[in-house]
């Protein structure tokens, strides 16, 4: 289909997203990104780095499109996918009024990311998927206008996105991005570009004293989840969580909460023997439980 027919298509639809938009890095977010745009009626364009990577990302959609058939969702896979191109030319994103960027956390790769994109696409708004990097800092390297969309995993199941305002976005940019957001069936939270956003910050702090309490001995990580999950209802044990999430990735995030907002999120000494040990949580089989 041409990208005529589909504007055209999306016109006599009720499209509440952009009927056009474009993923780069088909990665674990990037592909739950591109079916969340897709059970949305929209058209998506996804560019990754190489033929593997191009396999893999629509693989990792294709099966997000079966689950979603499967639960219920109208239309069929292969409807689905009609409207899902995923290729390795970047020019693909030419005329495409929203491309979101979803490479590894890295400022040098995703403004490299940001010129290529900016260089094909002048006129897109481009959304930043970062968990952690400034915003602001990504923003500077385009003419383009920028926003952070954080979307949170596994995207098909999740339904907070973080809009992140950076110093450049222009107003009217965040109207839009929250009626993006909830037409994507999720709930928008608008935050300022400050290190951690609104959701990283608070649940490491709240992680980072759970371990604090396990290091002076206060109680089990045990009874410490149990106290969250059942006398405050949290879905999760601040611990279990730290074990899902990677306890090296959520030692990275603390270090650099540290060195911008202040001693408060300093790493525990126990985090960091942990980290040292191998035991990084769920993926090598021990974190504050034994998975093995
Ligand atoms: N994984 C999470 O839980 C999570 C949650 C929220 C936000 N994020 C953020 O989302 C972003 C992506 O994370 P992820 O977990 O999906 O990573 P990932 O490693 O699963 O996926 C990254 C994808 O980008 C592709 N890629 C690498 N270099 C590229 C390039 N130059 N051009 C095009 N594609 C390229 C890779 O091939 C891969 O498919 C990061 O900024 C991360 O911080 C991750």
């Amino acid at each position: 289909m041409t990208v005529q027919q589909a504007v055209l298509d999306a016109t006599t639809t009720d499209l509440r997203v952009p009927a056009l938009v474009g993923v780069l890095g088909g990665g674990r977010m990037g592909a739950g990104i591109a079916h969340s745009f897709l059970a949305a009626g929209a058209h998506v364009t996804v560019v990754d780095i190489n033929d593997d990577a191009v396999a893999a990302a629509r693989g990792r959609i294709t099966h997000d499109i079966e689950g979603s058939i499967r639960r219920g969702a109208p239309g069929t896979v292969d409807g689905w996918l009609d409207r899902l191109t995923v290729t390795t030319d970047a020019s693909a994103f030419a005329d495409l009024p929203l491309v979101v960027e979803a490479v590894p956390e890295s400022i040098e790769l995703k403004t490299d990311s940001f010129r290529r994109i900016a260089e094909v696409a002048p006129e897109a708004v481009i959304a930043t998927n970062t968990s952690s990097l400034s915003v602001s800092d990504l923003a500077v390297t385009v003419d383009n206008p920028v926003i952070g969309l954080h979307f949170f995993n596994p995207v098909p199941a999740s339904k907070l996105v973080e809009i992140v305002v950076a110093d450049t976005t222009p107003a009217d940019l965040v109207g839009e991005a929250r009626a993006w957001v909830e037409g994507l069936g999720k709930t928008p939270i608008v935050v300022a570009d400050a290190p951690g956003f609104a959701s990283s910050r608070l649940g490491v702090a709240i992680a980072l004293e759970a371990i604090r309490m396990v290091e002076e001995g206060v109680a089990s990580p045990e009874d410490i989840d149990n106290a969250m999950v059942l006398g405050y209802k949290f879905p999760v044990g601040p611990l279990k969580l730290t074990d899902i999430v990677g306890l090296d990735v959520r030692l990275g995030i603390a270090e650099y909460l540290a060195s911008t907002l202040g001693e408060r999120f300093a790493p525990p000494q126990l985090m960091r023997d942990m980290v040292a040990r191998g035991e990084l949580g769920r993926k090598s089989g021990q974190g504050f439980y034994d998975y093995s």
